[in-house]
């Protein structure tokens, strides 16, 4: 085990897993600025260079739904529209999209990730002829290609660089704005893709925007659908935390919740009630974005994870938004919360339980992962 007798955690060593992490707020804004720049010498592009867009260190994004002032004196920029008015329109091709993925695969292997669960929203680019399948087929051929470490692009880490290697699944998110139709969409390629990467259904998306409840029948047959995990954004903000939506979200009885910011002492009992529930938990997301009072001393990590009855996953959300890696929501949590070397180790282990990816990728992780 590597650096197990050092009296520091090497965060970045530590080999860790990540459970909630969205594709397009998981690029790089360099990795971006290539996409940027092959597009503009093509002259297939008239956005903005993505370093002028998304100026490095910026990291207050509003969620424009907030329950805390910001701590910055910036201006923030609204964090919803940066996917459907700018990513959108620069990873608006195949080969940009196999061209991020693969970045950012690289750059949680780079952070120490041993095992990825990444999210996104199937999305047709008709000028570039992909359809929603297409889409998804494109990504999971990236991530075979980064396991079988073929990548021409330079960088190849993984099993074929002789290192412990970073294995990655999918989930298929649902926006909150989709109609019912576009869910059971979502929903019908997560058969298709189940067994072939894919390992779950996700509900996402502003907050601002409540769940149609015409959704519960989509999310309803998925929990039915043997193999196929769920996992759901959950009261992220006052406006998505009523009694009525939170009751319906846990009413497709979700294996994991996301978030977790505005939950009543009812809500919060009704979660308890479900021995083995993963929390996937983003410290830096809430704060940057003003979702949470307090700072990360205040970040409501500090009430969950020593529950025994749930099991908390600190993930990034979008580490290509907020630039703060898993490694360094490790620090932040030893740092605020005094977790030690073993209670560290303890918290990623305990994630195993609640990933997706099935008992022999379970087996693979209590194998590699520090036990203290
Ligand atoms: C506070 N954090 C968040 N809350 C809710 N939804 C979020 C999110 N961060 C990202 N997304 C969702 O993920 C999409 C972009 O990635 P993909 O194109 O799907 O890979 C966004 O459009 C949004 O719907």
């Amino acid at each position: 085990m590597p650096g197990s007798n050092t009296a520091v955690l090497d965060y970045t060593a530590l080999p860790k897993i990540e459970l909630h992490a969205h594709l397009s707020g998981s690029i790089s804004r360099q990795c971006l600025h290539e996409v940027w720049l092959t597009k503009k010498a093509a002259g297939e592009t008239n956005l903005q260079d993505p370093l002028v867009e998304m100026p490095p260190e910026k990291h207050d994004y509003d969620l424009k739904t907030k329950t805390a002032k910001l701590r910055t004196n910036q201006t923030p920029t609204s964090f919803f529209p940066l996917f459907s008015s700018y990513i959108y329109n620069l990873v608006n091709d195949a080969a940009a999209l196999r061209h991020t993925t693969l970045a950012v695969l690289r750059d949680f292997a780079a952070d120490g990730v041993v095992y990825l669960e990444l999210r996104t929203t199937p999305r047709a680019m008709p000028a570039a002829g992909l359809t929603e399948a297409g889409y998804v087929q494109t990504i999971l051929d990236a991530i075979a290609e980064y396991e079988s470490g073929s990548q021409s692009e330079g960088g190849v880490v993984g099993e074929a660089a002789g290192e412990v290697g970073l294995r990655t699944k999918l989930i298929l998110s649902v926006d909150r704005r989709h109609s019912p139709a576009q869910a059971a969409r979502v929903l019908a390629l997560a058969r298709q893709f189940l067994g072939r990467g894919v390992v779950g259904i996700d509900l996402c998306g502003d907050p601002a925007t409540p769940v149609n409840p015409a959704l519960s029948p989509v999310f309803e047959e998925a929990r039915r659908v043997p193999g196929l995990g769920m996992t759901l954004h959950f009261a992220e903000a006052e406006c998505s935390a009523s009694d009525a939506e939170l009751d319906m979200l846990l009413g497709w009885r979700p294996d994991r919740i996301g978030h977790v910011i505005c939950v009543s002492e009812r809500v919060r009992q009704e979660i308890l009630k479900r021995p083995g529930i993963g929390l996937e938990l983003c410290l830096s997301c809430n704060v940057h974005a003003g979702m949470v009072c307090g700072g990360f001393e205040g970040h409501h990590f500090g009430d969950w994870w020593k529950i025994q009855e749930t099991v908390v996953a600190l993930s990034t959300d979008d580490v290509g938004v907020f630039e703060s890696p898993l490694s360094n929501e490790y620090a932040l949590v030893a740092q605020h919360f005094g977790l030690s070397r073993a209670q560290i180790c303890a918290l990623v282990i305990r994630g195993v339980d609640i990933i997706f990816g099935g008992e022999e990728e379970k087996r693979r992780l209590r194998d590699i992962l520090w036990k203290e």
